[in-house]
């Protein structure tokens, strides 16, 4: 009898491909082991087993398999199931979503290039002869293909060579290599040395025998030294002295005091100070028994629980119990980044049970979660993840909390697959036949669809933690405010009152402006010309601190020019306002306090987050100023006033789920004040304080603000109501895109008539020097799913096989918003 395998490539075929193995080979392999396999002409790639048979391919001889990779399977058959699921839901191939789902030193091909691993020490005798060979070519050169080891070697069969090296850390795949996770930096100070004697503090007294509070600090900084007999804190010192950080600073300016750093690293968890969770108030008891209830009858359930309620101490407590039933759990964050306070926390009560995990580590780290949670080790027994983690072998998975549910981050837009990580995530349960947990302050349109209409069970949670009451919100019209000229830069008069007495109070500010769209263009007052990026058709955006022009969709640079490049007048103004302006006018109008900003490019540094984190944790940033990102859960305790710049641009957004998303950032950010004891205040600027959703959002009347959008989704026939796919076709040649995109239409309206949108281009129709044109087909709720899509397949593919359309690049976006 003959033997053979199925196989998924790494590469994007529609259909999996066979190989012949020999009888011993079929006793050995299994499903979700990885095989070596020659493909095409001359390359080589590692596969992932399917399945095993007797059938051989009708349409082809199959070759045989180069070598086995692995003694036990490295991906589980649950994975195998959940995979197949997405490539059928997000109509990519299974190649697609393993490309997706493998740490890349998993999927070694021809084509990956790997280098010495110059931090690790590697003995020669360690090598065996194959090992040694590549090792030391490896020192002549910098890197090396995998097909050039081939030839170095003399045979195709190299793949068993590298994956040894790989697992010896002698060499390592060449990829972007990240960070591994951000360690928190904390401040701290201490006397410097000249000060130290007897008499250099006697002198240095008497020298601050005028400046009472600096004094009073280096007391203090004595006393708690003496005391504790351990490094001080710059928040500690000021909290003690009550010394505002200003005067810490004025120390350290002035030499007296030397600050220096200590990083705190979180990723391998070292204490054993574990705390114990926190005992539940009564709304929070109540929280968590309905959601034990619902979670009974239903798979999934969603906790509304308005911000700073304490909808984190609740997952604790179901974390705590899936722990005792030796269950894992995945708990999905937006994103990691932003989130270094809640890994903390967690850190704090599960110790080293938590891995952390993000497709952004290096492969090496990425294989380490791998391999734990594929063991079932507990050191991976919650694993804390951006969307990709729900792509992690797991063994025994328990429950799935999807944190911020509303977040439009889960959803992938390029490359495919196109998934939605929390929607995946409840499929990935429902293998498991375990549970899901949505949780938001701001439940997306679609979640809270579900919920009403019973698909999902529903726990609402009213009450902020310590019963402080929400913000208080006030809207501030700016038209009239300009009209009586009460406006200074983009602060009203309200604004910078407020900021004053806050300030006066030692409380801290958030300033937000929305940065989506809305960055600063540069347009001669002359002739009106605004210069445009080369690539993408796209005004360029002015960069005020590097005095450069950017674009924002490809990184296309230039130096702002002095004079109007059409016209050559100097009259060159900058329209619209970013967060730098904003940092720069608060910088002006209150120049006695420091002001911080986040956004994307304060952020980017290393350590970028965290030090812009704890610089406001640690009371040394009085107001800061940022984009969405300050949105996401951030938790401080010393934050009572929110101002929001300017709420039209995020309303005026073109895109069905505008409304949606302003409320759920508004709410968000506001939700940022005031969460110790003191009520916060959120002041909002606006043109049109009438809107109805910025009505909304100063009552927090999430259900009115769902009822009218829900309305307005019905009658316009967008999701929840209606689902939606996307094409969108892609080519350097507009004609090609415009004829094409007609053409496909047009096929697509003989099967679903008026439910076909497009072709259209987008307000962006050029990227990266691509035309790009846009078709939507939206489904009725009855409309079977499966059928749509198998619908569209089948034009798609007649569309590529007319010779004139190949070259144009077909992306499929299931559920694109
Ligand atoms: N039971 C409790 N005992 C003590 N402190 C609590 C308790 N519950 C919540 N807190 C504290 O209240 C604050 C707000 O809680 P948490 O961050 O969990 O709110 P949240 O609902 O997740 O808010 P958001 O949606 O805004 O992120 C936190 O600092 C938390 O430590
Ligand atoms: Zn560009």
């Amino acid at each position: 009898m003959n033997y053979f395998i199925n196989v998924i490539l790494p590469i994007p075929l529609e259909k999996s491909f066979t190989y012949a193995i020999t009888k011993a080979e079929a006793d050995f392999l299994q499903p979700g082991i990885r095989v070596s396999v020659p493909f095409g002409k001359s390359k080589i790639y590692t596969a992932l087993v399917l399945e095993i048979h007797n059938n051989a391919p009708q349409v082809y001889e199959a070759k045989e398999i180069h070598q086995i990779l692995d003694d036990t399977p490295i991906v589980t058959t649950q994975q195998l199931e959940h995979w197949h699921w997405m490539s059928k839901y997000y109509l990519c191939t299974l190649g697609d979503v393993m490309r997706a789902a493998l740490p890349s030193s998993f999927v070694l091909e021809s084509e990956t290039i790997v280098s010495k691993n110059e931090n690790q020490v590697i003995k020669d005798e360690d090598l065996k002869d194959d090992e040694f060979i590549i090792y030391e070519a490896l020192q002549q050169q910098s890197s090396l293909k995998i097909q050039d080891m081939m030839s170095i070697l003399d045979k195709k069969n190299v793949l068993p060579v590298i994956k040894r090296l790989l697992e010896k850390n002698a060499i390592s795949v060449q990829e972007e290599i990240y960070e591994k996770y951000k360690p928190k930096l904390v401040r701290y100070v201490k006397i410097a040395s000249q000060f130290s004697s007897q008499q250099g503090l006697q002198n240095l007294m008497e020298d601050l025998s005028r400046a009472p509070k600096q004094r009073d600090v280096i007391m203090t900084l004595f006393s708690v030294s003496a005391q504790t007999k351990k490094p001080v804190k710059v928040s500690d010192l000021s909290q003690e002295s009550d010394a505002s950080s200003s005067i810490i600073k004025t120390l350290i300016d002035k030499g007296i005091l030397e600050e220096y750093h200590i990083q705190m690293d979180r990723v391998e968890y070292d204490g054993d100070d574990k705390e114990d969770s926190k005992q539940l108030n009564e709304y929070q008891e109540k929280a968590l028994s309905e959601i034990t209830e619902t979670l009974e009858k239903q798979n999934i359930t969603l906790l509304h629980g308005v911000t700073s309620s304490g909808k984190t101490e609740i997952y604790v407590k179901l974390i705590e119990e899936q722990l005792k039933a030796k269950k894992q759990v995945l708990y999905l964050l937006p994103e990691i980044a932003l989130t270094t306070q809640l890994v903390e926390r967690l850190q704090n009560y599960f110790g080293e049970q938590v891995a952390v995990f993000h497709s952004k580590y290096s492969s090496h780290e990425r294989v380490e979660v791998w391999n734990n949670v594929l063991n079932n080790l507990p050191k991976a027994q919650i694993v804390l993840g951006a969307r990709s983690s729900v792509l992690l072998p797991f063994k025994n998975l328990g429950l799935i909390i999807v944190d911020e549910e509303h977040e439009s981050s889960y959803k992938q837009f390029d490359p495919a697959p196109r998934y939605h990580a929390r929607d995946t995530a409840i499929v990935l349960a429902s293998i498991f036949k375990s549970k899901t947990l949505l949780g938001s302050a701001t439940p997306s349109l679609e979640s809270y669809f579900n919920a009403q209409q019973g698909k999902y069970g529903l726990v609402e949670l009213n009450h902020r933690y310590n019963n402080v009451m929400m913000p208080d919100i006030e809207l501030i019209d700016i038209k009239d405010k300009q009209k009586r000229k009460r406006m200074q830069g983009h602060f009203s008069d309200r604004l910078i009152e407020e900021i004053k007495e806050t300030l006066a109070q030692g409380f801290q500010i958030i300033l937000f402006q929305n940065r989506r769209g809305f960055s600063p263009i540069i347009e001669c007052n002359s002739c009106g010309h605004a210069p445009q990026c080369p690539n993408c058709d796209v005004s360029l955006t002015f960069h005020q601190y590097r005095n450069q022009l950017r674009c924002h969709y490809c990184g296309y640079n230039a130096v702002m020019p002095k004079t109007c490049d059409a016209c050559g007048s100097v009259e060159l103004d900058s329209k619209g306002f970013g967060t730098e302006q904003v940092e720069q006018e608060a910088k002006l109008l209150f120049p006695d306090h420091k002001v911080g900003r986040m956004d994307l490019d304060t952020t980017r540094g290393k350590y970028g987050y965290e030090k812009i984190i704890t610089a406001l944790e640690q009371g040394e940033i009085d107001i800061l100023v940022g984009t969405q990102m300050l949105t996401k859960g951030l938790d401080f305790r010393n934050v009572k006033l929110v101002g929001i710049m300017n709420a039209d641009n995020m309303l005026n957004f073109p895109d069905f789920r505008a409304h949606e998303r302003s409320y759920q950032l508004m709410v968000q950010v506001s939700g940022r004040a005031g969460r110790t004891k003191e009520r916060g205040k959120v002041l909002i600027q606006t043109y049109n304080p009438y809107h109805k959703i910025l009505q909304q959002v100063s009552t927090n009347s999430y259900f009115e603000m769902f009822e009218e959008q829900l309305g307005e989704r019905q009658a316009f026939k967008y999701p929840p109501v209606f689902r939606m796919i996307k094409i969108t076709l892609k080519h350097k040649d507009f004609q090609k895109v415009d004829v094409g995109a007609d053409w496909y239409a047009k096929s697509l309206r003989t099967v679903f008539g008026k439910h076909v949108l497009g072709p259209e281009f987008p307000p962006v129709a050029r990227i990266r020097n691509q035309y790009l044109k846009h078709i939507l087909v939206k489904i009725p709720q009855k409309q079977s799913l499966g059928k749509t899509k198998e619908a569209i397949l089948k034009i798609n593919t007649s569309f590529l096989s007319v010779k004139d359309f190949r070259p144009i690049r077909v992306i499929l976006n299931v559920d694109n918003y």
